[in-house]
This record gives C-alpha cells, sequence and structure tokens, in this order.
C-alpha cells in the first residue's frame, strides 16, 4: 500500500508521520522542505528513486528502483547538544533492522562513524544534516541509502546489496524495520542512559577494532590503531609513538581482509 504522497502512520512505528514518493529529488531536502513549511517533525519520507540522491561530502548518491531511500524528520530534538551521537544511533538502528527484516544475527558489522559492512563490503549510507529555520526552531534530517537489490559498481568503497548477499528483502519491510527500530533507538537516546547504551551496540558492531585503520579528514590522512569510540562518538586511534588522537569527523578506510 502506498500513501502516494500524502501523510499517513508510518509502517511500524504509527507514533510517526509518514509520506511515500513514486520519485523525489533526494528524500533529505523534501524534509527540510516540510520543516520550512512549518511540519512538528517525526515525519518519515521514502521514495522509490531519487533524482538527486546526495551522501557524505557532496557525493552523489545512485537511487535505482528497488534500494531504500528514506529520511526522518526531527524538529529539535533534545537534548540539542548531542545531536552528533544520532548518527552512531542510525546505524545502529539500520543494522538491526537489517538483521530483522533479513531473519540474520549480527549480519552487518559497522565502520565508523554510520556505514553498514558485510564482508567488508558497503551495504548503506547514512547522511545527517541540520538546518535552524526561519522561525528558530532546529531541523534535523537522518537520511538513509541502503543497497537492497543493487550496487553502483565504481564507488570509493567496495559496495554490495543484500541481493546479491543471497537475501530477498524489499525496500518496503526494510523500511518498516528500520522505522521500528529507530524509534527504539531514539527513545534510548533521550533516556537516562544517553548515549551509553547506542555506543555499547555500536561497539558491539565494530569493524577493525584493535586493528590498524586510516582516516581521512578533510586535513589530513591518519594511521593507527582503531582503539575506541569515546563517550561523545568520536573515534580514538591510538598512534605508533604510544600517542592517541581523537578524530571528529573523517571517511575511514580498512585494509583489504
Ligand atoms: O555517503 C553516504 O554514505 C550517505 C548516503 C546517504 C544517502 C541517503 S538516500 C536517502 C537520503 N536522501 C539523500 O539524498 N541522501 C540520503
Amino acid at each position: 500500500m502506498t500513501s502516494q504522497g500524502l501523510e499517513c502512520p508510518a509502517p511500524g512505528a504509527p507514533d510517526f508521520r509518514y509520506e511515500e514518493h513514486e520519485t523525489v529529488g533526494s528524500t533529505n531536502s523534501l524534509c527540510f522542505e516540510r520543516a520550512r513549511g512549518g511540519h512538528p517533525g517525526n515525519l518519515w519520507i521514502r521514495a522509490h528513486t531519487q533524482s538527486e540522491g546526495r551522501g557524505r561530502r557532496g557525493r552523489d548518491w545512485m537511487s535505482p528502483e528497488g534500494n531504500l531511500f528514506t529520511s526522518l524528520l526531527l524538529i529539535d530534538p533534545e537534548p540539542v547538544g548531542r545531536i552528533g551521537e544520532l548518527p552512531l544511533g542510525a546505524a545502529v538502528a539500520l543494522a538491526e533492522a537489517v538483521d530483522k527484516a533479513a531473519g540474520t544475527l549480527q549480519l552487518v558489522s559497522l565502520k565508523w562513524p554510520n556505514d553498514l559492512l558485510v564482508e567488508g563490503a558497503k551495504l548503506s549510507g547514512i547522511l545527517l544534516e541540520a538546518e535552524t529555520l526561519a522561525d528558530g526552531r532546529r531541523a534535523v534530517v537522518i537520511g538513509f541509502g541502503v543497497n537492497c537489490v543493487s550496487h553502483p559498481p565504481l564507488t570509493l568503497y567496495k559496495a554490495t546489496d543484500l541481493r546479491s548477499l543471497g537475501f530477498q528483502v524489499t525496500a518496503e519491510r526494510l523500511f518498516a524495520s528500520l522505522a521500528e527500530t529507530l524509534a527504539e533507538q531514539l527513545s534510548r537516546w533521550q533516556g537516562p542512559n544517553g548515549f551509553e547504551g547506542i555506543r555499547t551496540a555500536w561497539l558491539n558492531r565494530a569493524a577493525h577494532l584493535g586493528r590498524e585503520i586510516t582516516v581521512r579528514t578533510a586535513q589530513e590522512e591518519i594511521t593507527g590503531i582503531f582503539a575506541d569510540m569515546d563517550a561523545r562518538g568520536h573515534l580514538v586511534l591510538k598512534q605508533e609513538d604510544g600517542g592517541q588522537r581523537t578524530v571528529y569527523a573523517g571517511d575511514v578506510f580498512l585494509p583489504e581482509a
């Protein structure tokens, strides 16, 4: 069933609103449009294809029919000073949703901050963007792209998709699981333990923990042992000289197994 662009309760999370579209430019952009139009938030938008899907660091996100493209609009999510933790919670929610929809246990591992990997190849991407609206409200949009049936051949990272891995999971089915698991992670994030539960769940799935990785930041390339993810969700690298580096943003590259 499709809501044909009309708002209805979200499958899997009836406390959230939902719009489904055949095609849009970008589900993230449409969420911001709704926010600028005064939407109160907790709105999921899903599209079957996108003509201008975007990824992290200004990259394009190819968006063919059959894969999942969806975004969640949050308005003034509390606690506001900890919004940087949300991409990690989103990654945990998506990993759990894949397990739920595929009927697997720990199928995916996580590459900091929020890529899902299967056998070292990228299955999905998450893009968190924020904007202060004219009325002073803060719109936060979390966009998810998951390769359900296909993956692009030439990308920065080796990619994969659920169908090639032997799992028949539709975008519709995966969306319903994600709406449910993300609602759970959001209440966990807002609960008394804050980020700690998410941090533990994230570390349980971390790829290459304790091993050497390389991080490309806007300024430099850093290689070191992936020692930890700290209490704010930052990456902690141990260096050869015994020193420690904390990384706040960057692209992580794992050596081939
Ligand atoms: O670069 C990445 O890894 C993040 C990719 C995020 C893609 C999703 S698809 C749905 C949403 N709309 C967009 O334009 N981008 C995100």
